[in-house]
């Protein structure tokens, strides 16, 4: 990994004006240490990476990320995902505890940590730790031990919390110790055994599906628990038109409420699912156009907050066995940005300062990470992006260890350059 000095004649968007502007960014122990305007600096080439006219973005921020290690190696590991992470501009990612073992133990959350450090390609890895132990919402983990091995909130993203009584408790102790709560928001009893939301292509097909309300439900009780605890409570996923809507009146009232939503519902319903191929099935399902519809609206006005991939690979072999019994989940890295960008921006629908800050700035404000912007002092996080370059999405180029995805083939603009984290370049499309 190459330590830089200078990253020159980069195009920063910026926010007042709504324009890109060509800046030099100078870098010492790992930050931002000047920011200059006009002619580029005259320093040593090993020294400087040179934008050339590309859009330089503070490095992506991804809060909900699965790297399946420890325990599902075959589908990515933290090498593979830190990997297809920085291939995708992301220089912060927060993974989820739904490994084996679960990360419901601080020797766990170590493990995740050193192995990140040692091996994850200078792509900063924050865990999250289980909220029951096994992830089987019987019993809380050790929620004060985790913390102090490094977990940054607790979630057990992969199912849903059961019971309210168990919600209430976990926040209730997470809000004791100035923890977010982070919700895979989903009702069993429900969903059991079914894989696409009710609508058009499971009336097609003549299949039972997902109700929207499975994900609502949990949606609405929690932000009631989350008004009594006061914790910071953080909706993972966000899919139907019933939670944006729960979300904007439960933030009406003052509710210490987040939210997400991926690239794959803001772009995909189910009536876009071209056959029973499981690299369309993932959970939350994509939902009917009108929730897309929602989603986007709830991005645009703020009940949304951020954009996560839920990066989720698995192996082409779990994929192979079909739509029905095929695990949920796609691939996100090395897609998402290129897709929001053409289907979004390039179109005119929003601004891109408007996408940038809802992968950078305010996921970083929302969960309190220094990095997420361009200013003097801050790490030296960036993302070096082509906006004009277009390529058709191929998924055997990519960095991840799987390549369950639905949008190979499709052709979009605006892809990574190069990824740089405190100052030391960790990608660039030269050298993958
Ligand atoms: N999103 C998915 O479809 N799958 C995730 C689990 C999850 O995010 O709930 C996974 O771990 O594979
Ligand atoms: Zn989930
Ligand atoms: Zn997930």
């Amino acid at each position: 990994m190459a330590a830089v000095k200078w990253i020159v004649n980069g195009r920063i968007w910026n926010q007042e004006s709504g324009e890109l502007e060509t800046r030099h960014i100078r870098i010492e122990d790992g930050l931002i240490a000047e920011i200059k305007v006009g002619e580029a600096p005259a320093v040593a080439v090993e020294e400087t990476l040179d934008a050339a006219g590309k859009l330089l973005s503070a490095g992506f921020i991804d809060m909900h990320v699965h790297l399946r290690d420890p325990g599902f190696e075959h589908k990515e590991d933290i090498i593979t995902g830190t990997a297809s992470a920085a291939a995708g501009g992301f220089t912060t990612i927060a993974c989820m505890p739904n490994t084996r073992p679960v990360i419901d133990t601080p020797e766990t959350v170590k493990y995740i940590l050193d192995k990140a450090r040692e091996q994850g390609n200078g792509v900063k890895v924050l865990p999250y730790a289980a909220i029951s132990k096994n992830q089987l919402g019987r019993e809380l983990t050790d929620f004060a031990a985790l913390k102090a091995a490094g977990a940054i909130g607790f979630t057990d993203d992969g199912v849903g919390v059961q019971r309210a009584q168990m919600m209430k408790d976990a926040m209730t102790l997470a809000q004791s110790l100035g923890m977010p709560i982070i919700a895979h928001c989903e009702d069993d009893s429900l969903v059991e055994g079914l894989y696409v939301s009710e609508g058009k292509f499971a009336r097609d097909n003549g299949i039972k599906g997902i109700p929207n309300e499975s994900e609502a439900i949990h949606v609405g009780r929690d932000a009631l628990l989350a008004e009594s605890t006061g914790v910071h409570y953080h909706v993972c996923h966000v899919s139907t038109e019933q939670s944006v809507r729960l979300i904007r009146l439960a933030k009406s009232v003052g509710v210490r409420i987040t939210a997400e939503v991926c690239p794959h519902h803001l772009v995909l319903s189910d009536e876009d699912i071209p056959d029973m191929d499981s690299n369309w099935k993932m959970n939350p399902p994509l939902r009917t156009p009108r929730d897309v519809e929602a989603v986007i609206q709830g991005l645009e006005d703020g009940t949304i907050d951020m954009i996560v991939t839920d990066h989720a690979p698995h192996s082409a072999e779990e994929k192979a066995r079909g739509m029905e019994l095929a695990p949920f989940g796609i691939v996100g890295f090395e897609t998402a940005f290129p897709l929001l960008y053409t289907k979004f921006v390039r179109t005119g629908k929003w601004s891109l300062g408007f996408l940038l800050n809802r992968m950078t700035k305010v996921p970083a404000s929302v969960f309190g990470l220094d990095s997420g912007c361009l200013e003097l002092g801050a790490p030296a996080d960036l993302t070096i992006i082509d906006l004009e370059q277009e390529r058709a999405v191929d998924p055997a180029t990519f960095k991840s260890r799987s390549n369950n995805t639905p949008f190979g083939g499709w052709k979009l603009y605006g892809w990574p350059q190069a990824t740089v984290v405190g100052g030391s370049v960790v990608w660039s499309h030269h050298t993958a």
